[in-house]
This record gives structure tokens, C-alpha cells and sequence, in this order.
């Protein structure tokens, strides 16, 4: 039924315009890439195709979501050049090519106010609207007299609407609702590498993922080839978050774990598992050291001079500057491989010295042959062998002799032991490389040849990455920027970051500012005030964030985690708004799938090869860093505790698994709760 609120009915129009548009642009995008357009040349047209394809699925319009969410209208009085209105949304729609814009993509320099603008500070704009939608309809609209510095103070009730929503599926943009704090963030210039401590739930992720959107949009040129990369902390975490950029129109952001971003690059498949003190040992920062050591003890020393034969002469390069010349190599700072490939036109220049010095005149020529010549070809093979990644970090594995040579006065003798695989495999292509290997061959791989930098790199639960792993990384933004993610109290991993400086040191970024995010948009204030208990245990040097929702949520103890009770506490939450997690100790999961099935309750199990849908998410603790839900239940702490190598890890773990509930937690246990959650 039309609206009878006149300002409604005319957003109401407005809207069914823009998606008309939007439709019409989807569809003119279609056909011009419907197989029939052609440029110049077969690289080009696929070039072209590729750009059509990629608007037109940037084009490609959800009934469920609008077209735009918000309006802003600039006026003279608030400061304006001149007044005019732009509506707000997740891309530019235009009627016509050349026509005024029917909606202005949220990244555009005008669209900054809707975010930033206060009533001490308007920003040129008079009135801020904000819009409500049901089904893909408008149904509401909220304003904002940003002349009227009261009436800007009011809470926005479509703002805590959308925080409060209810969870289901993948998680979603934020544009309608990014706040002042987080929009500085976002909008940080390309130069500009972030990093980012907040608590749970206090965003960073979507500022992370903004983020990238903002600046393939502002710096698109410059982005257009290094591209943006973003690292999450596993598979489960990268699925979920993996509808936001392509919501936002960007498809071409790649998402990896660390891993699957090492592999990838390797050619390798993390097969083995290091224990604890061995993993702790090659996490550490300086591997990059002795595995540059190792590289460059491959260099050998000239002990004969370079005879080249040419013609019916003998051309004769002395060891001593054969030796200068591999000096001079290395003084320059080029990677082993690369100085390598550059060795035999300088062992030709010596040889076309001593020509001129006996009267030739050899040209440029001259120089390539003699370069290719079989002496010359031996000589640089000899003093400046290949080296592969893989057959170098497992020699330093499993040969006493090279480790040694490359680790001594840098690793210790336990360590030098500790390193050294007990029953090696018999050769390289049986090695079970583990995930902290795969950061030393990163480091080997860029010591051979320099590893190709991305313009932009969004690093995710940052904290939980070792230094080798960390340095992996800032070689993949050595001319380009970052944002760091993370919260220190939610560090799990035996060699994770202790401070962010240090952390950034080892980015190679040491110069970035960090900043703090303290808003919670996830946990109600009830959850959070009991998670934070375990701060002063597991990180006393932060502050708990303060719940920005308005419910308290629903939070309960009980002191039992026996099949009844459980099954109860779910039956009681399955038809309730959103999703439900259940969050165990990871070697519980079996027992709770058996329990389930037994039960007949729908679910699926998170890091399952086919997990499957259902109504209840089965999760081991291990994956829950990143997700939420919102309703959870966790059952026995003090198990989720004991399965980490230390207590501190094991504290740290439960929060992480305390702070995934939107909007109910629930927590069961038999066995008496950790002391440090009181
Ligand atoms: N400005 C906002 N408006 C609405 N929702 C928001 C806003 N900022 C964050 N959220 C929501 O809050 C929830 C938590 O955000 P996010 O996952 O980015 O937090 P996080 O800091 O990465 O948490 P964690 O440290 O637990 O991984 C998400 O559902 C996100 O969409």
C-alpha cells in the first residue's frame, strides 16, 4: 500500500527509480558483454570482456537490498558551495549516462558527511536521513537537523535496529552504519598503514573489510594491478566473511589463510606438525637470519683462474677478480638468484677488459657470446650455485653439518638440536612440511628473488601470528600498506605477538600508528562483563569494551552439562530469531555430534569437509575465533581451557569462546568453573 507520509512516498518513488536504473544499467552492461563486443587485438577484447563482466556483476541487484540507505542534504546555511540532496548507497546508479546520479556510491568524497558529520561540525550539510527497509521496501526514515545541535544528540533507532538485528547466514556489509571512529579508519589514505586493537565485536573485521572496498574505490588506478589481499585465521572464518567485498561490488580481492597464501606461492602442502618448542624455534625471528646464512654460504670461493679461449687466443681473468667481482654483487644488495643470473655478463666484462687492454675494440656482441661461453658458464655455476628454497631448509632439517654452519652464534645448541628432524625422510619430495616451514621457505624464496608486493594487505586476527609468519607478510607489502587487526587478549597461538610494535617491527611497517577501537556492536553488556573477568588474567593491560547494544542479553550459568540439560537449552533457543552455536572443546565434538544425531537435532559441524546445513552450528573451539552467533552455548570451560598447551592460552581461548553470543550466552558445566572467571 502507498505510503500516506508524503516524505515516504516520495523517498518510495525515488527508490523504485534507482532500482530501475539499476536494473537498466545491469541490463545495458549485459549486452554489451554478451560475446558480440570486440577491441583491436585478442588481448584486448579480453581485457574488455573482462572489465564488462566484472560491472556487470558489480551491477547485479538484490530485491533485498535496496539501492540506497541513506540521504544527505547539503545547504548553504550548514556551509554548502550550493544546495543540493544526494541519496547514499552501495554503488553509483545513473538513469542515463551523463544524467545526475540517482544515488552516490557510499566512498565518494560528498558521501563522507553521512559518517562524519556532527552538529559542531556539519560538514556542509543541513539534514542527515537515514532509511528503514523491510523486505527490500522503504518503511521508515529517521532525520537528523544537523543545524539543530538537540536534535543530532537523539539515539538512532534504525542505527540499533541494525545492530541488534538478528545473525543469520554469512556475515553483511555495515555501510548504512559505520560510525565516526570506525569511518576514519575506513577512509585512511592508501600511504596510511593501520593498526587496529579492539576487543571483541568492536568491528575490526568490518572496518577491515570496508577498508579494502574504500580504497579499491579511491586509489583504484594504483590498486587496479598490485591489487588487495585479505588474511583471516581459517577456512571457516573466510566463508563467512566471504559475501561482504563482493556485496560491495568487489570481486577481485583475494582471501587467504596464512597458509593457504604460503602454499599457494610454495607449490607446497602442509603436511606434518611441529611439536610446540620446535614450532616456537622456527617462528622466531631470527630463522630469517640463519636462513640467510644459509643461502649465501652457498657462494664458494675462486681458487683457479678463468681461462676463455677465443679465436686463436686465450683470455685469462685472475682469481682475485673473479673474486671482486662476486663482491661486487653482493655489495649491491641484489638476491642471490638474481645477482646469479647477472654473474656471467660481469665474468664477460672482465674477459672484454683484458681485450681492450690488448687493443680489441669488442662490442656488446662480444660480450653476450663470451657470457654464453661454456668457461664462463662453468665458472658462474661453480662459484654461484643454484639454489632451490625446498632443498636448502631441508638440509638445514636433517643436515647437522649445514644447520650448524649457518645457525652458529645465532641459535643455541638446544635449539640447534631441537630443529634437527630425529629420522629424516629420505629425500626432499617425502618431507612433511609443517605450517611453521612454510614461513623459512618464504624466507628462502625471498632471499633467491624478491617477493612481488600487493598495493594494499588487510591482516586479520594479526595477533596470532608468529614473527617468520609476520615477516612472510610485510615482504607481500614491501611497497605497499597495511591494516593490522587484532586483539592482544585473543592471541591462542604458542608464538603469537606479545605488543603491536614489535609486531609491526617484524611487518616491516614499524613506523604505523595504533589505534584502539572500545565499542562493542556484538556482545550485550551482560556477556561481555562476565567474559571480561578473565582480562586481568589474560591481558591486564586492556580495557573491556563497552556494549553499544541496548538489551542486556540473556545470559545464564548453570551447573550442569548432562544431556538433558543440554538438549533443553537448545530446544528452548532453536526457534528463536538467528543463529545458534554450540561451542565445545574440540575433543568433545564427536560425543556432541553423537548426541545430536541421537536426538535427531538438525545441525552441522564447522570444519568439516562437507559441513552442510542445519539448524544448530556444531563448533570446536579452535574455529570460533571471528564468528558469532546469536545464541550460544558452551559447554564446560574448564575443557576448553585444559586443551591449550598453557593456561594463559587456554584463558585466552575462553574468551574468545565467551564473546561469540549476539544476543544469549549460555554456559554449562559439571566440572568447576576456571578460577579466573570468579
Ligand atoms: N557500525 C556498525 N554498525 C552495525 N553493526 C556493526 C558495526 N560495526 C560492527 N558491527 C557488527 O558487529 C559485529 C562484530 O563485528 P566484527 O566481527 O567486525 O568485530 P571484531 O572486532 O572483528 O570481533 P572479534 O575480535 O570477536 O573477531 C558484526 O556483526 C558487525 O557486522
Amino acid at each position: 500500500m502507498p505510503s500516506t507520509d508524503p516524505v515516504l512516498a516520495a523517498e518510495a518513488a525515488h527508490l523504485h527509480r534507482s532500482r530501475a536504473a539499476l536494473v537498466a544499467m545491469h541490463e545495458r552492461a549485459g549486452a554489451l558483454f554478451d560475446g558480440t563486443v570486440t577491441a583491436g587485438d585478442a588481448v584486448s577484447t579480453a581485457y574488455l570482456r573482462q572489465a564488462l563482466f566484472r560491472r556487470m556483476v558489480r551491477l547485479q541487484t538484490d530485491p533485498a537490498t535496496p539501492p540506497f540507505f541513506g540521504r544527505l542534504d547539503y545547504r548553504r546555511e550548514a556551509g554548502a558551495g550550493r544546495d543540493e540532496s544526494l541519496h547514499l548507497g552501495r554503488q553509483h546508479v545513473t538513469a542515463e549516462a551523463g544524467d545526475e546520479p540517482l544515488v552516490i556510491d557510499w566512498r565518494a568524497d560528498m558521501a563522507r558527511p553521512f559518517y562524519r558529520a556532527s552538529p559542531t561540525e556539519p560538514m556542509g550539510v543541513g539534514l542527515r536521513r537515514r532509511f528503514g527497509f523491510a523486505d527490500g521496501e522503504l518503511t521508515a526514515y529517521e532525520d537528523e537537523d544537523l543545524t539543530a545541535p538537540a536534535d543530532a544528540a537523539a539515539d538512532s533507532d534504525i542505527l540499533q535496529a541494525e545492530v541488534e538485528r538478528p545473525r543469520s547466514g554469512p556475515m553483511r556489509d555495515i555501510v548504512a552504519t559505520i560510525q565516526p571512529e570506525q569511518d576514519l579508519l575506513v577512509r585512511a589514505d592508501l600511504q596510511t598503514s593501520l593498526c587496529i586493537q579492539g576487543a571483541p565485536g568492536t568491528g575490526k573485521t568490518a572496518v577491515g573489510l570496508h577498508r579494502a572496498a574504500y580504497l579499491l574505490y579511491a586509489f583504484a588506478e594504483q590498486l587496479r594491478r598490485a591489487g588487495v589481499m585479505v588474511i583471516g585465521p581459517n577456512d571457516s572464518f573466510l566463508s563467512y566473511i566471504g559475501d561482504v567485498l563482493p556485496a560491495l561490488g568487489e570481486i577481485e580481492v583475494e582471501q587467504y589463510t596464512i597458509d593457504s597464501l604460503l602454499e599457494r606461492c610454495l607449490g607446497v602442502e602442509v603436511r606434518g606438525v611441529d611439536p610446540v618448542e620446535v614450532a616456537m624455534i622456527k617462528s622466531d625471528a631470527r630463522m630469517a637470519q640463519v636462513i640467510a646464512r644459509a643461502v649465501w654460504n652457498n657462494l664458494a670461493e675462486p681458487t683457479e683462474n678463468l681461462v676463455v679461449p677465443r679465436g686463436s687466443r686465450q683470455w685469462r681473468v685472475p682469481t682475485y677478480l673473479i673474486a671482486e667481482t662476486l663482491q661486487n654483487l653482493r655489495d649491491r644488495g641484489v638476491r642471490y638468484g638474481a645477482a646469479r643470473e647477472m654473474l656471467p655478463m660481469r665474468l664477460a666484462h672482465q674477459v672484454l677488459l683484458r681485450m681492450e687492454a690488448a687493443g680489441d675494440s669488442p662490442d656488446d656482441r662480444v660480450q653476450a657470446a663470451v657470457a654464453r661461453s661454456k668457461p664462463v658458464k662453468d665458472c658462474a655455476k661453480k662459484l654461484w650455485p643454484q639454489v632451490d628454497p625446498r632443498k636448502l631448509i631441508f638440509a638445514l632439517l636433517t643436515d647437522e653439518l649445514v644447520l650448524r654452519t649457518a645457525a652458529e652464534g645465532i641459535l643455541d645448541e638446544a635449539e640447534i638440536a631441537a630443529l634437527l628432524i630425529d629420522r629424516p625422510p629420505r629425500s626432499v619430495r617425502s618431507m612433511r612440511w609443517s605450517s611453521a616451514d612454510l614461513a623459512l621457505l618464504d624466507a628462502a624464496a625471498d632471499e633467491l628473488y624478491r617477493t612481488p608486493s600487493y598495493g594494499h594487505l588487510i591482516i586479520d586476527e594479526a595477533q596470532d601470528l608468529s614473527p617468520m609468519q609476520l615477516r612472510a607478510l610485510g615482504r607481500r607489502a614491501s611497497s605497499g600498506s597495511v591494516t593490522l587487526l587484532g586483539d592482544l587478549a585473543q592471541a591462542t597461538t604458542a608464538w603469537s605477538t606479545g605488543s603491536w610494535p614489535v609486531a609491526l617491527a617484524h611487518l616491516q611497517q614499524p613506523e604505523t600508528r595504533v589505534s584502539e577501537l572500545t565499542a562493542g556492536f556484538r556482545v550485550p553488556a551482560s556477556v561481555i562483563e562476565y567474559a571480561a573477568r578473565l582480562l586481568p588474567s589474560i591481558a591486564p593491560e586492556l580495557a573491556p569494551p563497552h556494549s553499544v547494544r541496548r538489551g542486556d542479553g540473556d545470559f545464564a550459568v548453570i551447573a550442569s552439562a548432562e544431556r538433558d540439560t543440554l538438549l533443553r537449552g537448545i530446544r528452548e533457543r532453536i526457534d528463536r530469531p538467528g543463529t545458534l552455536g554450540l561451542i565445545c572443546a574440540d575433543r568433545r565434538l564427536p560425543e556432541m555430534a553423537g548426541l545430536l544425531t541421537e536426538a535427531a537435532v538438525d545441525f552441522r559441524t564447522l570444519g568439516a569437509v562437507e559441513p552442510g546445513e542445519g539448524a544448530v552450528d556444531l563448533v570446536p573451539a579452535s574455529l570460533a575465533k571471528g564468528l558469532e552467533f546469536d545464541q550460544v552455548i558452551v559447554v564446560e570451560p574448564a575443557e576448553i581451557v585444559e586443551a591449550e598447551a598453557d593456561e594463559l592460552t587456554g584463558l585466552r581461548r575462553l574468551y574468545v569462546v565467551l564473546t561469540r553470543a549476539v544476543s544469549g550466552l549460555l554456559v554449562l558445566h559439571e566440572r568447576p568453573l576456571p578460577a579466573a572467571l570468579g
